[in-house]
């Protein structure tokens, strides 16, 4: 696949805070790539570098392979969606969207026919027909978001970027909208680079999965990789379904606070410091007599509350140094178990299941 943008050690700083550090990156053309990360880590900065709204301190951009450092942001054909959508109110539907298209700098189209022929094709795309007169105070939060994707879209842009384009809708329509995005991309066939502070959607969205951490780039990979192999302890927490320990490597165990782990045959990802993830639904809850098979390890810990999510319920247990020990059941495995308030249980995962950082 060919690259439609790059990077180069893109660096931007304001004052004494280093919002991106020697940024690297190549984007692929006609692919969706989710930016994830948590708040302050540089999302919205590297956005708006991209886009030219914010100059960087150093580094290269490059867009179908040339320089586009010094372009003004109109003329870099980059599309922009922003989280309130920034829509004209006084316009309707099919105004607001022409509005790009006549007003443009570049090539403004002025040919009532031309524009209206537009128009009417970008609406069906984005799945709006019938609502072209409607004023934009008179329609859904999720029509409000195809409005403003069909304005930007309607300008032909060679990539679009969009800053936490579902935050503003909510919890049911942000699902939906999800496969909407998705399937609205594919036919125009125009890279997508969606910013989000939700790992479930960066999951769900991606082809391509960033994650940002502290202005770097922690990993870039598809959604199964960052999921199952997270390229740090930081990313790990950040997708919030590891339980994690710091500690340390000795004698081919991981040595924490709650015990020692022995270790599987993975080698170690390098990292920082050591620690020892295991995902929440890799674990299971047994009485604490029962045995455990050789390659299984286990710790005791008192179960506190249990939650549950539609799909699977989340079941919390204090450890003995008083940190929280998560265990995920899905529903489809088993019937939900209840645990006794404050019993004490064995929280058992296989060895080989575990990831270690070292
Ligand atoms: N105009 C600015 N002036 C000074 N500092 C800024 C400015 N814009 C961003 N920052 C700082 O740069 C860092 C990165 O900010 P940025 O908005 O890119 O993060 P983000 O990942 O988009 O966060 P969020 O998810 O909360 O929107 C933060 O520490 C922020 O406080």
């Amino acid at each position: 696949m060919s690259t439609v943008l790059q990077l180069k050690n893109i660096t931007k700083t304001y004052g004494d805070m280093r919002a991106l550090s020697g940024i690297d990156l190549a984007l692929p053309g006609d692919a969706y790539i989710s930016l994830l990360g948590p708040s302050g880590s540089g999302k919205t900065t590297l956005l708006r570098v991209i886009a030219g709204f914010e100059h960087p301190d150093g580094g290269a951009i490059l867009f179908d392979g040339k320089r586009i450092d010094t372009v003004a942001p109109h003329q870099r054909g980059i599309g922009f969606v922003f989280q309130n959508f920034a829509l004209f109110p006084h316009l309707s539907v099919a105004q607001n969207i022409a509005f790009g298209l006549e007003n443009r700098d570049v090539d403004p189209v002025t040919d009532r026919r031309v524009v209206d022929a537009r128009v009417r094709d970008i609406i069906s795309l984005v799945g709006l027909s019938g609502l072209e007169g409607r004023a934009v105070t008179q329609i859904s939060g999720g029509q409000r978001q195809r409005v403003a994707l069909a304005r930007t879209l309607v300008t032909e842009p060679r990539m679009v970027l969009l800053d936490e384009p579902l935050g503003a809708l909510d919890a049911n329509l942000r699902a939906r909208m999800r496969a909407e995005l998705r399937a609205i991309r594919e036919r125009c066939g125009v890279t997508f680079l969606h910013v989000t502070g939700s790992e479930a959607e960066a999951l769900a969205m991606g082809d391509t999965v960033l994650v940002l951490e502290s202005g770097r780039i922690a990993q870039s990979a598809d959604s199964d990789t960052v999921y199952n192999r997270p390229a740090s302890p930081a990313v790990a927490r950040f997708l919030n379904c590891y339980n994690l320990f710091q500690g340390r490597i000795e004698g081919g165990a991981f040595v924490g606070g709650v015990g020692r782990f022995g270790l599987g045959s993975a080698a170690p990802t390098r990292a920082a410091s050591p620690a020892y993830a295991i995902r929440y639904d890799r674990v299971s809850v047994r009485p604490r007599e029962a045995a455990i098979a050789e390659d299984e390890i286990r710790i005791e810990a008192n179960f506190v509350a249990s939650e549950y999510s539609g799909a699977a319920v989340n079941s919390f247990f204090a450890l003995d140094d008083g940190r929280v020990f998560e265990v995920e059941s899905h529903l489809s495995h088993a019937a939900p178990e209840t645990y006794a308030e404050q019993g004490r249980y064995a929280l058992v995962w296989k060895r080989e299941d575990a990831l270690v950082y070292a």
